[in-house]
């Protein structure tokens, strides 16, 4: 019997409750996460069939995908997020279930939030009603997207039933060039393996570009584990992350910290110990990227050229997207720019857009946003001097919210238009109808601000 465990088994193992032999296991969850757009109906379940929440200190709560993003100070305009809202509000409330709703010092997209405030820690257990809970693997812990039938199993019991997922590994060594981020990183592997490449598997990153990255471009990375069908993404905690943790309001204090930082230090994959699939890359071929079609996984490096093929879905996808086969986007003009969302809206990237932009003016055509995941990120925006670089620069610095990442509220692109976006998603109609979005890292997005068009910004910094 091997006796050598992976980061992801090491998790798994210690939180199973119960198994069926042959079958599913009862997985105990740590930490259940929700916002406004899949926590009601769960809500309600419960309330019909009279079961209380189990556990409500186990979870919290945050308004992030129907907030405007504009004068959140008066009462949400939209009838249907102003109810939404309101919902989330009444249903905490009753169930004494924390909550950063609209207005609140910590409120943010929920996967921003619950890192920022030490929620998300090593070793957890990690659920919420939606797809990119596994950005919170960047630190070690399980974290997945449930449904919301599965929301109200968590309520009840705080426990899933779940089959285990096999294990991958995803490894990239070596050094990165210039102007390429953690975004670029993922990016490149989607374009390389596929977007079904990890359905039934969970991801774990390895190799030196992961451990020398910071938190931030970790959680870059674990949040695009699902966009390549994976049920999440993890990377082992660290120094790296453990200096994050420290001091944030919900890590532990004093001695738990001390016990809980040794068992942290024993999470790590023992090395020997064996995957399901194994994919291997170096670091010195990863380009800025972009993507030119309608889904994550077709991304080219910046200069590149658009791949040809018959494929009948390949062909739609470019159509839409009013691209030809053979050609790349350089010089093609770009009218919107979103730098956002829980991919890319923490304080690096807004560092890394402003280190760009400062001194220099967006283009005439370019309408730019930029989107702090978090009213934490947006006092430190304030607090490092970043928003007089942006809006001298010319671009439009909105309140937190999932924003123009899927454009639940009012932040549409318009039919048509090109946006460089930030955020994980260029799925049809994503940020409008008849809106079309290449993915890019946040220096790509602002370098196309300011040119008005894709430029290689490679080039640039060499
Ligand atoms: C609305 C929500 C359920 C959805 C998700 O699950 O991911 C959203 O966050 C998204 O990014 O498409
Ligand atoms: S920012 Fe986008 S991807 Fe993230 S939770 Fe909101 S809608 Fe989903």
């Amino acid at each position: 019997m091997c006796l050598l465990k992976t980061l992801f088994d090491k998790v798994w193992d210690s939180h199973v409750v119960d198994s069926v032999t042959d079958g599913p296991q009862v997985l105990y969850i740590d930490t259940h996460l929700i916002h406004e757009v899949t926590s009601p109906q769960a809500f309600q379940e419960l309330e019909e069939r009279a079961i209380p929440i189990f556990r409500p200190d186990q979870i919290f709560a945050t308004a992030d995908h129907n907030t405007p993003t504009l004068n959140q100070h008066l009462p949400v305009e939209d009838p249907l997020s102003r109810k939404q809202l309101q919902q989330l509000s009444e249903n905490c409330e009753k169930h004494g279930i924390s909550l950063f709703e609209l207005g609140h010092m910590n409120n943010g997209i929920v996967h921003v939030m619950a890192p920022e405030q030490g929620i998300t820690q090593p070793g957890k257990t990690m659920v919420c009603g939606d797809s990119h809970t596994s950005t919170h693997g960047a630190f070690g812990a399980i974290a997945f997207g449930i449904g919301t039938s599965q929301v109200a199993q968590v309520f009840a019991s705080q426990c899933l039933l779940l089959t285990k997922p096999k294990s991958m590994r995803v490894t990239v060594n070596g050094d990165l060039a210039p102007g390429v981020l953690p975004k670029d990183v993922i990016l490149y592997i989607i374009s390389q393996i596929g977007t079904n490449a990890g359905t039934g598997y969970f991801c774990e990153y390895a190799g030196d570009v992961f451990e020398k990255m910071s938190m931030e471009g970790r959680m870059t990375v674990c949040n695009m584990s699902i966009e390549m069908g994976a049920r999440g993404g993890m990377i082992a905690p660290d120094q790296t992350t453990f200096d994050y943790m420290q001091g944030r309001p919900y890590a532990p204090k004093g001695e738990e910290w001390e016990a809980k930082l040794a068992y942290w230090k024993s999470l790590p994959t023992d090395s020997g110990a064996s995957f399901d699939k194994e994919f291997h890359f170096d670091a010195a071929d990863i380009k800025p990227m972009i993507t030119y079609g309608t889904n994550p996984g077709m991304g080219m490096g910046l200069g590149e050229l658009i791949p040809n093929s018959d494929d009948a879905s390949f062909k739609k996808s470019l159509d839409y997207m009013g691209l030809e086969a053979g050609s790349n986007l350089m010089e093609m003009p770009i009218n919107f720019v979103f730098i956002g969302s829980c991919t890319n809206s923490r304080i690096e990237d807004f560092r890394v857009a402003a280190d760009y932009i400062k001194g220099k003016r967006k283009a005439d055509n370019v309408t730019a946003w930029l989107v702090p995941g978090s009213k934490q990120v947006e006092s430190q925006i304030d607090r490092e001097g970043l928003r007089d670089i942006f809006t001298e620069a010319g671009f439009e610095i909105r309140q937190p919210g999932c924003s123009a990442c899927l454009a639940m509220n009012d932040d549409k692109i318009p039919q048509g238009e090109y946006c460089v976006s930030t955020s994980n998603r260029n799925f049809e109609g994503r940020q409008g109808q008849g809106a079309r979005t290449i993915l890019a890292s946040p220096l790509v997005a602002a370098a196309t601000a300011i040119e008005g068009k894709i430029v290689d910004v490679s080039k640039q910094l060499n």
